[in-house]
């Protein structure tokens, strides 16, 4: 592992008013990096959003395409977006939008986040809704064009804990400058390119910087995870 690399700052909110957050900064280096904040909403209010999405948000299960094959997502979906924007398409589906005026609450949801990311802007939002261990995102970077170059993705989750990996991309070229065959050089980085999250309830993840373009990201299927786990994933698109 890249020691110097991988800078990871644990932090606990300076408000004594304030629960204490337990904020983790990871330098993925190369202009990457991801933010974790640990509890970012009490526990009571969290469930409150997730026994209002779960029963109100029209949820759908979309057949998506990957590798030219025909699957049904393993998850529930539901798209939220301001008007006049660039539409989305991902793995052959373009997902219908709903307006934020549709669920109000998901413009207090979108407050909270902001008051944590002071500057950030999202005029989207992608729900997921895993009903338990079985479902799942594969492999996958959120790399669409409407996103930019450097998107800042902030991600929000409720209910059932489940795991949350990151993985650097497989270099195309000498990308680290050196001149050993692809198949040394993969063994010896493999440590510092993989980093793995549990998403608790409440907790919020934030990719920023280069991180789609270098890294996949993905929550495996848990034979343990029993419950229910809603995330909403707020965006930009340009
Ligand atoms: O459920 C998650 O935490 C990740 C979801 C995700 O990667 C996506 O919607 O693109
Ligand atoms: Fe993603």
């Amino acid at each position: 592992m890249n020691v110097l690399k991988l800078k990871a700052v644990v932090s606990e909110a300076a408000n004594p008013n304030d629960t204490a957050k337990k904020t983790e900064t990871v330098d993925l280096g190369n202009g990457s990096d991801v933010v974790y904040i640990q509890r970012l909403i009490p526990s009571e209010q969290s469930w409150q959003w997730f026994h209002y999405l779960d029963n109100h948000i029209p949820w759908t299960r979309p057949t998506i395409r990957v590798f030219g094959k025909s699957f049904l997502q393993p998850r529930d979906t539901c798209y939220v977006a301001s008007p006049g924007l660039t539409e989305l398409t991902y793995s052959g589906y373009q997902p219908d939008a709903y307006s934020w005026d549709d669920y109000p609450l998901l413009k207090d949801i979108l407050d909270a986040v902001l008051k944590a990311l002071p500057g950030s802007s999202f005029n989207s939002l992608l729900l997921n809704r895993y009903k338990g261990g079985n479902d799942y995102v594969g492999w996958h970077a959120d790399d669409e064009k409407l996103y930019g170059s450097t998107p800042e993705i902030a991600s929000l989750s409720l209910g059932c804990e489940r795991d949350f990996f990151l993985k650097k991309k497989p270099c195309k070229k000498s990308c680290d400058g050196s001149d050993e065959p692809a198949r040394k050089r993969l063994k010896k980085s493999s440590h510092g390119d993989q980093h793995t999250f549990r998403l608790k309830h409440g907790s919020l993840l934030v990719m920023r910087g280069y991180t789609q373009r270098d890294w996949v990201h993905s929550v495996p299927k848990r034979a343990k995870a029993d419950g229910t786990r809603i995330n909403l994933t707020f965006r930009r698109v340009f």
